[in-house]
């Protein structure tokens, strides 16, 4: 399977921002969409393109654009919406393919709870997004929701991914690509990604539930 750690300075140093404890809800959202547009520059190198005739300033040229259908991008709510902006400001005008998928927070099952996709999903090339990939059973039930629909071309934009959802996904789905800014060490004993980044959802939605003062 293809897994691309983009190693760019300006991910990097973004992620490092990231992980700072106590970051405000908008600086986490600026900083989700950043590197989402930065890990979509890296996930579309290999598009194709074809030429195409047209009338310049000074006269006719040959200019290249993307070929086929083109793309449609799949944020997995909730905390696939954080990243949404910055894909969408790489390619304004993708479809977008919305999928629910929340896991449970004891067994860690994911529980498939929306779906809208746009047409054609089998001419398309499918980019999901969502900052975490830890256990990886939300993007086996994405990525089982998207075949399911005849998508054959599906990419996976993540912040940051654990060994052992890498593991799983690639026993399950084989034929993804994975794009992510960073491979971390390991899950927790509650599936969370260390050193990660805590509960992305809840740090773009800013609904981290305080321990009560009294
Ligand atoms: O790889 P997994 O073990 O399945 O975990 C990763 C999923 O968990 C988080 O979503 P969450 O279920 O917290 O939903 P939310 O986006 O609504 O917060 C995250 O955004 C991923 O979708
Ligand atoms: O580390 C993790 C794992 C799952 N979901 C998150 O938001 N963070
Ligand atoms: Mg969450």
């Amino acid at each position: 399977m293809k897994i691309v750690e983009v190693s760019h300075p300006l991910i990097q140093h973004k992620l490092g921002l990231m992980r700072r404890a106590g970051i405000s809800t908008k600086e986490f959202r600026e900083l989700a969409s950043e590197v989402a547009a930065l890990l979509t520059y890296e996930a579309t190198k290999d598009l194709e393109t074809v030429e195409e005739r047209i009338h310049g300033w000074a006269g006719p040229l040959n200019v290249h654009r993307i070929k086929g259908k083109k793309i449609t991008i799949v944020p997995i709510l909730r905390a696939g919406l954080g990243m949404l902006p910055g894909v969408l400001d790489m390619i304004p005008s993708a479809k977008v393919s919305v999928v629910g998928v929340q896991r449970d927070e004891k067994t860690l099952q994911p529980i498939a709870y929306y779906e809208k996709l746009s047409g054609r999903m089998d001419e398309r090339i499918a980019l999901i997004v969502d900052p975490m990939l830890a256990t990886a059973g939300t993007l086996i039930a994405a990525v089982d929701m998207l075949k399911a629909a005849g998508c054959k071309r599906i990419k996976g934009l993540f912040l940051v991914a654990a060994p052992e959802g890498l593991a799983r996904i690639e026993a399950a789905h084989p034929d993804i690509e994975i794009y992510t800014a960073s491979v971390d060490e390991r899950l927790n004993e509650h599936g969370y990604i260390l050193p990660g980044l805590g509960d992305a959802g809840d740090k773009i939605f800013g609904t981290k539930q305080l321990p009560a003062t009294h």
